[in-house]
């Protein structure tokens, strides 16, 4: 079945190497070796190495020994080598996997180190500190030669704070990465031959961000970067930040910092720390870099300086409001991020005094209140002014505590809703069981693509705005609607229904499915705002469908799936073995696949910001599963990755599947 559909796709590889299904270290090893690289780590001794030694492996300590030496690296090898965890190494970064690790490989036996915050082409001494069967990760220890695009990172938190790790690498450079991690797992994982000539008209180039070039001086890029801080939140949308018992303070800045900045942390995650906070409050209110700035002062800066300067956290706000008034365009994002920074000084400035007795989550004693502070911001469909959702999420049921803090945020003007998301598991999610609204309204409201879309604290919303007007209107281009209303349209994941939403005019009927009740109810609410009443929003959980799943609903001519990214999945689909039944698998659940291959609508379109895992499910989609008997049934016939979040490792990806 494979070899036929081969046959009818003309771009599917050749399966000599079984990537995707039978990854153990040699096929990883065999794969790799056969794709060429030119940079290699090396086992030689580094001249320039200080204090860091660097082991030269024994033999008895490789699984297959090292011969002799001599190449680019002064080092050859006839036999694969493998790393040992602790040992030393010189690496190259070759290029960027999943979650923006930096990816290197042994001379010659091409076995794969991962690095985070390694840039393509930077040569380093990294320390083995993981090993894996078919991979080991690295941590680096010290860069010998940076990388040939490099820029200086505007950002103060931008080596610590898990975000943005990019950000040393000039945004032509992350745009190739990212462009090419998306071509690579196409290729390794999905399968697809980029040898074939239609391989060139599938994949398409990766589509910019264009907020790149809308604040042009530093001080800008620095507001832009800090508010894709989050990994996972956008550009002046929505950020999170935790609470801590103990701030976080990077090994180099000790010295520079007093004592008292490290109690109490509200910020940003320390990268890969689930228990350390790094305090966010300096980088988000220093005006040294703007007030340094004259004569050719944007109006970004401007604004940023009127902030800085004369408004005071707590007296100024009317002012800053009055400037907001005078200002209008397409400035929102800006200004929902000096929003942000607003509240964010309000709650920093007085969460901690003792009279109000708030305490900081502690996730190791599970002891604590506060535990996350989730900014959100949206538009005034009236005025296009920014209006701003703050929820407090706290371990217990307790929203009283919080009184004299909503009290001082509800005087920040463009606050419009403060609510409180009570999560009493010992877990770190932000969605709570019980949700109280402490001021204003539940929800706030945002414009995409000319609609009105109702946002609550825990329905998913693209967080770039901008940039999901751009996504959203690829999805349409992709949809090729006949526009004569009679077409019918499935939105899995739908969220709060802005996808279908967006196409529902043009279609004759639209159906939503999605896990998460409140935005089922805002979906509703959704339709109903923009006067559609041909769009029917149904909850329900993607993972359990069994086979009578939509039988009652007409058949579709066009599926959306617009899936979510789960945490832990990182870039293990591309180098692990897994299984396709594992239901805890990210991605699209096997059952799904296996519906909509029994459904056989027209056209797929799947969106998705996790680019290994689409791989895998358009290798499905396109080849079946053999080892489940399952055909494949649909052509990819574009694929295209767009830039949702500079500076941080996140691509999203639009494909457009036909049936055959
Ligand atoms: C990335 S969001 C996309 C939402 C929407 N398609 C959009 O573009 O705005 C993914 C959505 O899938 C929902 N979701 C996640 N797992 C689900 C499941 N097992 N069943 C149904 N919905 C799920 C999430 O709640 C979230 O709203």
């Amino acid at each position: 079945m494979a070899a036929a559909a081969a046959a009818t796709l003309g771009i599917r590889s050749v399966p000599s190497n079984i990537w995707l299904h039978k990854f153990g270290a040699r096929t990883a090893a065999a794969s790799i070796r056969s794709r060429s690289f030119t940079t290699l780590a090396s086992l030689s001794p580094v001249e320039d190495t200080e204090d860091i030694q660097l082991n030269v492996i024994p033999k008895e300590d490789a699984r297959e020994s090292v011969s002799s030496t001599s190449n680019n690296n002064n080092y050859k090898s006839n036999k694969s080598y493998y790393p040992k965890r602790g040992q030393t190494l010189e690496l190259v970064c070759e290029s960027l996997a999943f979650k923006g690790k930096g990816v290197c490989k042994v001379a010659d036996s091409g076995f794969v180190l991962m690095c985070d915050r390694a840039l393509p082409g930077e040569r380093f001494i990294g320390r083995v500190t993981r090993k894996k069967d078919n991979y080991a990760e690295v941590k680096k220890l010290k860069t010998i030669t940076p990388h040939s695009d490099y820029v200086e990172a505007p950002c103060e938190y931008a080596s610590h704070c898990g975000g943005c790790k990019t950000q040393s690498l000039s945004y032509e450079a992350q745009l190739k990465a990212k462009e090419q991690q998306v071509r690579d797992l196409v290729v390794h994982v999905g399968k697809f031959s980029d040898q074939e000539p239609e391989f060139g008209g599938v994949m398409k180039p990766i589509v910019p961000c264009d907020i790149q070039f809308h604040y042009r001086n530093k001080e800008s890029e620095e507001l832009d970067i800090l508010l894709t801080a989050n990994a996972s939140f956008g550009l002046a949308v929505m950020m999170e930040f935790s609470f801590g018992p103990k701030g976080w303070v990077p090994a180099e800045q000790l010295q520079e910092k007093s004592t008292d900045e490290c109690v109490y942390a509200l910020g940003l995650h320390a990268p890969g720390f689930f228990d350390k906070v790094l305090n966010v409050n300096k980088c988000l209110l220093q005006s040294d870099s703007a007030n340094e700035k004259s004569g050719n002062e944007s109006r970004a800066t401007w604004r940023r300086t009127v902030i800085v300067e004369d408004y005071g956290v707590q007296d100024g706000r009317r002012k800053h409001h009055n400037v907001l008034e005078k200002e209008n365009e397409n400035m929102h994002e800006f200004h929902g991020y000096i929003s942000f920074k607003v509240v964010l000084a309000t709650v920093q400035e007085c969460w901690r005094d003792p009279e109000l007795g708030l305490s900081p989550w502690n996730v190791h004693s599970h002891t604590g209140f506060l535990k996350h502070l989730m900014l959100r911001s949206g538009r005034n469909i009236e005025t296009g002014l920014p209006e701003l959702m703050v929820n407090f999420v706290t371990s217990s049921d307790n929203p009283e505590c919080l009184r004299p803090l909503v009290e001082k945020i509800a005087t920040i003007p463009e606050v419009v809703s403060i609510v409180n998301n009570v999560n009493t598991s010992i877990g770190n999610t932000s969605v709570g069981e019980k949700e109280y609204t402490l001021y204003g309204k539940s929800t706030i409201t945002e414009i995409l693509r000319g609609l009105t879309f109702q946002i609550s604290a825990n329905s998913f919303f693209q967080t770039n705005t901008r940039q999901a007007d751009v996504l959203y209107k690829l999805i349409e281009d992709c949809a090729f609607l006949k526009a004569d209303g009679s077409e019918i349209v499935l939105d899995l994941f739908c969220g709060t229904g802005t996808i279908g939403l967006t196409l529902a005019k043009r279609v004759k009927h639209v159906y939503g499915f999605e896990v998460v009740a409140q935005a089922v109810s805002d979906a509703r609410q959704n339709a109903t705002l923009n006067f559609i009443n041909n769009a029917t929003f149904i909850e329900g959980d993607l993972n359990k469908i069994d086979s009578t799943f939509a039988s009652n609903l007409p058949k579709p001519d066009i599926v959306i799936t617009g899936l979510e990214m789960r945490s832990p999945m990182a870039f293990s689909s591309m180098l692990c073995e897994w299984h396709p039944a594992d239901p805890n698998r990210p991605g699209m659940h096997i059952k799904l696949i296996k519906f909509l291959l029994r459904l056989r609508a027209s056209r797929i379109i799947y969106v998705s910001c996790n680019p290994a895992t689409c791989a895998r499910d358009l290798n499905y989609l396109c080849y079946g599963v053999p080892e489940q008997n399952i055909d494949g049934r649909y052509r990819l016939s574009s694929l295209q990755p767009v830039d949702m979040f500079p500076h941080t490792p996140h691509i999203e990806c639009v494909c457009s599947l036909e049936l055959r």
